[in-house]
């Protein structure tokens, strides 16, 4: 990759299938060392888009950078600076975890001179230096999982694609995958480019595009994406509901309303304003409830959706991704 270039770049980037736009002009740039979260509903496009991204499917326009190389005409290159970790598994059962990254150094030309400790690294990283001579038959399922990604890095790639990393897994072995990512980010300089269904995963990501109907709806930060949802909402038990009412619109100027048995209503930066609240209500306040926008309330304004409706398709995604890839 070209010293600070882009780490991703796609410009007007277009995949169709017989009559259908599957990816419509699409534009983004992932910064080298970033965590970009790829969030959308079924349908949306972004297997398409990703599967264009690791060399899979040849676009029907624009062009896509990655690792500053040209996914139509430097295949190759781009390949060599790509790791790749989806959902279905293609780790060998009956081979030891170390013989599985063996047989993936050797296909991706890992130096023999540097393999051994670049297997170590890996597997240290992952916490599973000491299994590397168990049958992966008999890992469990984050071990597994762990043992992808450790394969994944291995050739090390500049661009880290990881496909519902953590789905299916427990939430202590979701927490220690986030940990390898955390730490890879860190130690490894990696661009990480993930899809997930996990609201509070996506928190973790430095950037998130949102893509519905063969567009991208949305790109920033998760605390921007939520500030730009508008107001946190608050709500109060008070001994008085219709005096709170009525002093919060004279005294505040807003609207509020009962609902779920407490007085509702929205305001800018909801903590700051507690205080205020309590000093300047002039009604006994009992409990006071105050609710950023979260990413499901983002999720849902630009796709019309939330995002656990949009998990169903994920594993159909996931085998179009793997047919691609033995093709
Ligand atoms: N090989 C193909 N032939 C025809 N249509 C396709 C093909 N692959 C994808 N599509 C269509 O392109 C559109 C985008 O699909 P894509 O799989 O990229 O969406 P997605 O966002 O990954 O969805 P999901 O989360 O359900 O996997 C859909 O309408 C899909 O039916």
């Amino acid at each position: 990759m070209p010293d600070g270039g882009p780490a991703v770049e796609v410009d007007g980037l277009s995949k169709t299938f017989g009559d259908v736009e599957a990816v419509r002009g699409i534009e983004f740039t992932v910064r080298p060392g970033e965590i970009f979260g790829f969030l959308g509903p079924n349908g949306a496009g972004k297997s398409t888009t990703i599967s264009m991204l690791c060399t899979l499917l040849r676009p029907t326009g624009g062009r896509a950078l990655v690792a500053g190389h040209d996914v139509v005409r430097e295949r190759d290159d781009v390949r060599r600076n790509i790791g790749l970790v989806f959902q279905d598994t293609t780790l060998d059962g009956y081979l030891t975890g170390e013989q599985n990254l063996r047989f993936h150094a050797e296909l991706y030309g890992v130096p023999r001179s540097v393999m051994r400790e670049r297997m170590r690294q890996v597997l240290e990283m992952v916490g599973l230096w000491d299994r590397r001579r168990d049958l992966v038959q008999t890992y469990s399922g984050g071990m597994k999982r762990r043992l992808e990604i450790a394969r994944g890095l291995l050739h090390s790639p500049r661009v880290l694609f990881l496909d519902e990393p953590t789905v299916g897994l427990d939430p202590q072995t979701r927490a220690s995958i986030w940990d390898y990512i955390r730490q890879l980010q860190a130690a490894e300089e990696i661009t990480i480019f993930m899809t997930t269904h996990y609201m509070d995963e996506a928190e973790f990501c430095d950037r998130i595009a949102i893509m519905d109907q063969g567009t991208i709806v949305a790109l920033d930060t998760p605390e921007a994406l939520k500030a730009g949802i508008g107001e946190d909402r608050v709500r109060i038990e008070t001994t008085d509901d219709e005096a709170a009412i009525a002093a919060i619109r004279e005294r505040f100027g807003l609207e509020a309303g009962v609902s779920e048995g407490a007085v509702a209503f929205s305001v800018a930066s909801g903590e700051a304003f507690v205080p205020r609240l309590f000093a300047e209500l002039g009604v006994p306040i009992r409990s006071v409830h105050v609710s950023r926008p979260s990413l499901d309330d983002v999720f849902m304004s630009f796709t019309g959706t939330t995002i656990r409706d949009a998990e169903a398709g994920a594993g159909d995604r996931n085998r179009a991704v793997m047919r691609a890839m033995r093709r």
